[in-house]
C-alpha cells in the first residue's frame, strides 16, 4: 500500500506536523470523523497473537463493540496436539466471550483462522491464504511475540524481529490496507529513565545482527548474549527495541501505529473486572503471595508500579487503529508511538500494591495455601537474602522432610527454585522508576467523540487502584486457578488451621531453644531460677491477699 499525500498543518495539541485531508469514506455525511465502531464496520482485520492474553481481549472487544466488523483473520499455529481450528474453537468457548455470545450467538462466523507459524519463512502461510489476505485485509494488529525474559536470543530475534519484518512485507502486498498496528512494550527502551513517544536508535543494526547470528552455534550465541543486550535486562526488551526500528523503517510505505504498554494486568472493567488468564508479570507474584509461598521479594516500596489494565490497552489499540486509518493520507512518514502507561497520570507504588494484595487475599483467600499470606517487599539485598533463607528455604526444607517421611515425593524446594528464578527476572522492573511521556495517548483521547470515550475508555485517571487490585486478586483466583468463590469459608478455615500450627510450632521452638540454652549456660539458668521464683512470690502474694480479703 503506497501512501498518498496532501498539505501539511499542525495536529491539535501534539505539536506534530500532519497533513490534513479527508479520505471521504471515513467521514460522516456532515464531514465529521466516523465513530470507531462505524469505522470498523465492514472491515477485514488481521490479528497475530490472537490466542494470547491480549489478543483474546482484542478479538472479544472488536466483536462486542464493533459488531459490524466483517471478518477477523487470525494467524494461528497448531500447538500441543491441537489443530488450529480446535484451538480457536476452544478459545471462543472461554468465559471471556460470554458477553459476545449473549449479543450474537453466531459470532464465530466472523472468525477465520489462518494457519501460520511466524518463525517460518513467509510465515508459513499457504499461497491461497496469502492471496485471500492481500485482497481483502484493511487493518493489521500485530500482537504475537515471545514475552519470555529468558528466551534464547536467536529465537526471540526470529519471532519478535524477523517475523515482524515478514508481516510488514506481507502488509505491503495488501491492496486495501489502511493501518498496521504493532504492539511493542514500554520497556523496549528501559535502559533510559525518561522515555518519549519516539523510536530511539536501535542498539544494533537488526539486519546485521540477524545475518551474523545465522551461522553461529547456539552455544556461542548464548555466550555473547549478555554483551549484545548490554544495559537491557533480557532478550525480550532487546528484541522488542529492534522490532520497533524494523517497523519504523516501513513507515514511508505503510500507515503505522506503535502501542507501548507497560505491565499489562487483569481487566479493569471489560468484559468484566478482573479477567486474567496467565502467570506472567505480577499475576504469578500475586498468586505466589496469596498461596503463602512468596514471603519476600526485592522491590522498591516507593517506585511506581506501572501496571496497566488489559482492557485499557486494547481500547487504546483499537482507537489507534481507527486514528491511523482515518488519518492515513495525512500523516508524515513516521510511525505514531503511544506510550500506554499509568505512572505519569495516576501513579501507584509497589508498597501500596503489596498492602492491597495482602489485604485482598486475607479477605478472599486462595484454596490450600502453603502458609498464611504475608509477603513483604524490600529493596535491601541482604535483608531479602535473609528472609529467603528463613521464610522460603527453611519451611521448604521442613515440608519436604515431612513429605519424605510420609512416603511422598518432595516438591517444595523445586517450587521455590522456580519461584526464585521467576522473581529474579522480574526484580529489575519492580526496583526502579521510569518516566514515560504519554502525550499521544492524551491527543488520541481528545479526538474521540464523547460516545467513543465511553465505549473505548482508556482514561486511567478514573482508575481506582484499591478496587482494581481487589478485582485483580479475585480474578487470579477465579480465572487463573479456577477456584470457586463459594469455597472461601473453607479457605479461611484452612488459614486458621495454619495460624494454629504456626503458634504451636513457634511455642515448641521457643521451649526447645530455651531448654538448650539452660542446659549450656549458667547465666541462663540463674535468670530462669530468678524468673520462676519471682512468679512463685507473686503467686503466693496474690493467694495471701485474696485469703485476707475473704
Ligand atoms: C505482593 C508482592 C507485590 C510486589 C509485586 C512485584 C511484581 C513485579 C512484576 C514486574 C513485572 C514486570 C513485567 C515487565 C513488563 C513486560 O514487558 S511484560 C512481559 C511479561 N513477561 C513475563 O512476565 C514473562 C516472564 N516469564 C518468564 O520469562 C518465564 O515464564 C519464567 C519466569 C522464566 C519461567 O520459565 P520456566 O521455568 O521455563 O517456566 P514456564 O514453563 O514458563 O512456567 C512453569 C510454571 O510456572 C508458572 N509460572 C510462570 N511464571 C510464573 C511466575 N512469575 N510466578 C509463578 N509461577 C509462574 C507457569 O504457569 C508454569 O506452570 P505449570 O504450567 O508448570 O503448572
Ligand atoms: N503481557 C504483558 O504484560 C505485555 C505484553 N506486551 C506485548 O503485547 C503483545 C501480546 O502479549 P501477550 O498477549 O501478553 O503475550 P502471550 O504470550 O499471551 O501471547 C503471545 C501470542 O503470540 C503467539 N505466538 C508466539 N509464538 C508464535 C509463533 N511462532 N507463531 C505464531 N504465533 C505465535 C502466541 O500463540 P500460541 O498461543 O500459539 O503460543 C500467542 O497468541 C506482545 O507483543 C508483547 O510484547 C507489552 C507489554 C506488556
Amino acid at each position: 500500500m503506497i501512501r498518498e499525500r496532501s498539505c501539511i498543518v499542525k495536529a491539535g495539541g501534539t505539536g506534530r506536523a500532519t497533513q490534513m485531508g479527508k479520505t471521504g469514506e471515513e467521514t460522516g455525511a456532515d464531514g465529521s470523523m466516523v465513530s470507531i465502531a462505524d469505522y470498523y464496520a465492514g472491515k477485514n482485520v488481521l490479528i497475530t497473537g490472537a490466542t494470547g492474553f491480549m489478543g483474546k481481549v482484542l478479538v472479544e472487544k472488536l466483536l462486542r463493540s464493533c459488531p459490524e466488523v466483517q471478518t477477523l483473520y487470525l494467524l494461528v499455529r497448531p500447538k500441543a496436539g491441537q489443530s488450529m481450528h480446535e484451538r480457536v474453537s476452544d478459545m471462543m468457548k472461554c468465559k471471556l466471550f460470554d458477553r459476545v455470545r449473549e449479543d450474537n450467538p453466531d459470532f464465530h462466523q466472523k472468525i477465520v483462522p489462518i494457519s501460520s507459524e511466524l518463525t517460518q519463512p513467509a510465515l508459513a502461510i499457504s499461497p491461497e491464504d496469502v492471496e485471500r489476505l492481500t485482497s481483502c485485509v484493511n487493518i493489521i494488529f500485530h500482537c504475537a511475540a515471545t514475552i519470555r525474559f529468558d528466551e534464547p536470543l536467536k529465537h526471540a530475534l526470529q519471532l519478535n524481529v524477523m517475523a515482524t519484518q515478514q508481516l510488514l512485507n506481507l502488509a505491503q502486498q495488501m491492496h486495501h490496507l489502511q493501518a498496521f498496528i504493532h504492539i511493542s512494550t514500554a520497556y523496549a527502551n528501559c535502559n533510559r529513565r525518561h522515555i518519549d513517544e519516539i523510536i530511539y536508535p536501535p542498539p544494533v543494526e537488526p539486519k546485521k545482527l540477524i545475518d551474523s547470528l545465522e551461522w553461529m552455534e547456539d552455544s556461542i550465541v548464548r555466550d555473547i548474549t549478555p554483551r549484545l543486550i548490554g544495559d537491557r535486562p533480557n532478550t525480550y526488551t532487546y528484541t522488542k527495541a529492534l522490532a520497533e526500528c524494523v517497523v519504523q523503517r516501513e513507515s514511508s510505505k505503510l500507515s503505522i501505529g506503535i502501542i507501548r504498554p507497560s505491565i499489562v494486568g487483569a481487566s479493569w472493567q471489560e468484559p468484566f473486572p478482573g479477567w486474567i488468564d496467565n502467570f506472567n508479570g505480577p499475576s504469578g507474584v500475586f498468586i505466589a503471595a496469596g498461596k503463602g509461598i512468596l514471603r519476600t521479594m526485592r522491590a522498591n516500596n516507593d517506585a511506581v508500579a506501572d501496571l496497566i489494565p488489559v482492557d485499557v490497552v486494547i481500547n487504546l489499540t483499537l482507537a489507534a487503529g481507527w486514528y491511523t486509518a482515518v488519518h492515513r493520507l495525512t500523516f508524515p512518514p513516521a510511525a505514531l508511538v503511544y506510550n500506554c502507561t499509568t505512572g505519569g497520570i495516576n501513579p501507584f507504588h509497589w508498597g501500596e500494591i503489596e498492602h492491597h494484595v495482602m489485604s485482598s487475599f486475607k479477605r478472599n483467600p486462595l484454596e490450600q495455601a502453603f502458609r498464611r499470606p504475608n509477603a513483604n517487599i524490600t529493596s535491601n539485598y541482604l535483608m531479602n537474602q535473609y528472609w529467603i533463607l528463613v521464610s522460603h528455604k527453611f519451611p521448604a526444607l521442613i515440608y519436604d522432610l515431612y513429605l519424605r517421611l510420609s512416603g511422598q515425593k518432595p516438591q517444595m524446594m523445586r517450587i521455590f527454585n522456580r519461584l526464585h528464578k521467576a522473581i529474579g527476572l522480574l526484580e529489575y522492573f519492580s526496583s526502579q522508576d521510569w518516566e514515560w511521556n504519554s502525550e499521544n495517548m492524551n491527543m488520541l483521547m481528545s479526538h474521540l467523540s464523547p460516545e467513543d470515550r465511553k465505549t473505548f475508555n482508556f482514561d486511567v485517571r478514573q482508575l481506582n487502584w484499591p478496587e482494581y487490585i481487589e478485582n485483580y486478586c479475585i480474578g487470579t483466583k477465579k480465572y487463573v486457578l479456577n477456584e470457586d468463590m463459594s469455597d472461601i469459608p473453607a479457605a479461611k478455615q484452612h488459614l486458621r488451621k495454619l495460624r494454629n500450627i504456626r503458634y504451636t510450632f513457634n511455642t515448641l521452638l521457643l521451649v526447645f531453644i530455651w531448654r538448650v540454652f539452660i542446659a549450656r549456660s549458667q547465666m541462663a539458668r540463674n535468670i530462669w531460677y530468678f524468673v520462676v521464683s519471682l512468679c512463685f512470690k507473686f503467686l503466693s502474694y496474690f493467694r495471701a491477699s485474696s485469703t485476707l480479703t475473704n
